[in-house]
């Protein structure tokens, strides 16, 4: 089970602002469960910057991501697209993981 979660620091400002609600991830990042909170800290120093309650999870390939999932990363679906591919490249599994912010 995840008991923590690292965005990257270019993330940071569309999460707290509650523009970013999902985050794509892939099977090693997938084991959390709906109502679960998560301290969330930056991926390059570790600092926390919120806590997170988990609203749903579900797998999702990257064919099937749509612009309702690039709204929801606050991206057009050709930015999300590009982003996942530099993050994981060649993945096609991915999990999606819906989470509003509580403590920031
Ligand atoms: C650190 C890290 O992997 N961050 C990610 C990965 C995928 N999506 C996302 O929003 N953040």
């Amino acid at each position: 089970m995840l008991t923590e979660i690292t965005f990257f620091e270019r993330f940071e400002h569309d999460i707290l602002m509650g523009k970013k609600t999902i985050t794509l991830r892939n099977e090693a990042e997938s084991h959390v469960i709906p109502g679960q909170i998560l301290p969330v800290s930056t991926f390059e120093t570790h600092r926390w910057f919120c806590d997170i309650q988990v609203l749903e999870v579900a797998p999702i390939t990257l064919s099937e991501l749509t612009t309702l999932h690039a709204q929801q990363e606050n991206m057009t679906l050709a930015e999300l697209r590009l982003v996942i591919a530099e993050i994981y490249p060649d993945l096609e599994q991915l999990y999606m993981i819906r989470f509003k912010v509580l403590t920031k």
